[in-house]
């Protein structure tokens, strides 16, 4: 079986940013060790998201990457993806699993150990554990959990720990000390005047 990926990609989608411009940047640096994760903004209409997620898919297949799905997990099973990601307020885990079948890569959202547990319980194949420090990409979060709560979690469970929010490359030995196998983005790359060296320096602090 292949090593799960430790560095995800996701998309950003605001006004101003070039998401394909970028995933197809970290494709050629990381290929097969990559996860991209595709996230829409939630007022973006369906055909949106699957329009997106149908050109990533596209691309993740040739350089045989994995393509997962945020919260809309129809399109994740229209465009023939890997997998996908729910948080608190996406379907639950369970019927999330029910929904993408007994084989798909399913993500859940948690911030302390004992809703990671339950979402391993209920189908979690991984988690995103965050905010792991601040960031301006996502508004609304909680206060960041730190090294201390990611590896709270890391503790935990037995599944991959994805650490998420303002993460850097310069962040990720201690995130990867405190127990995580990985690392989300958004900004780190999509907001890198240059995603190409943007993510050589990503996947060199992870490798
Ligand atoms: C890897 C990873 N971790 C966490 C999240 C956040 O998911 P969620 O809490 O459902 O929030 P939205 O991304 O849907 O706004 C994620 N997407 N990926
Ligand atoms: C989509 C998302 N979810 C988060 C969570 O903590 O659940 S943080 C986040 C955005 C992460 O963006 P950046 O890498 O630019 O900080
Ligand atoms: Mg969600």
């Amino acid at each position: 079986m292949r090593p799960f990926p430790r560095l995800h990609l996701i998309t950003d989608t605001r006004p101003g940013r070039e998401p394909l411009a970028v995933v197809e940047a970290a494709l050629g640096v990381a290929g097969e060790h990559l996860a991209v994760q595709v996230r829409v903004e939630d007022d973006a209409t369906d055909r949106e998201a699957y329009e997106l997620a149908a050109r990533v898919r596209a691309l993740c297949a040739e350089a045989r990457a994995i393509c997962l799905v945020n919260d809309r997990l129809h399109v994740a099973l229209a465009v023939g993806a890997d997998g996908g990601h729910v948080g608190a307020l996406d379907l639950p885990v369970d019927a999330a699993r029910r929904v993408l079948g007994p084989y798909a890569i399913l993500g859940a959202t948690a911030r302390e150990p004992a809703t990671a547990r339950a979402a391993v319980d209920a189908g979690a194949s991984y988690l995103g554990v965050g905010p792991a420090y601040a960031t301006r990409t996502k508004d609304g979060l909680p206060t960041p959990i730190g090294v201390e709560g990611v590896a709270a979690v890391a503790r935990a469970v037995g599944v991959p720990v994805i650490a998420i929010a303002g993460v850097t490359a310069e962040r990720i030995p201690e995130l990867r000390a405190a127990g995580a196998h990985g690392v989300a983005v958004i900004g780190a790359l999509s907001q890198a005047p240059d995603p190409v060296e943007a993510t050589k320096a990503l996947w060199d602090a992870l490798r």
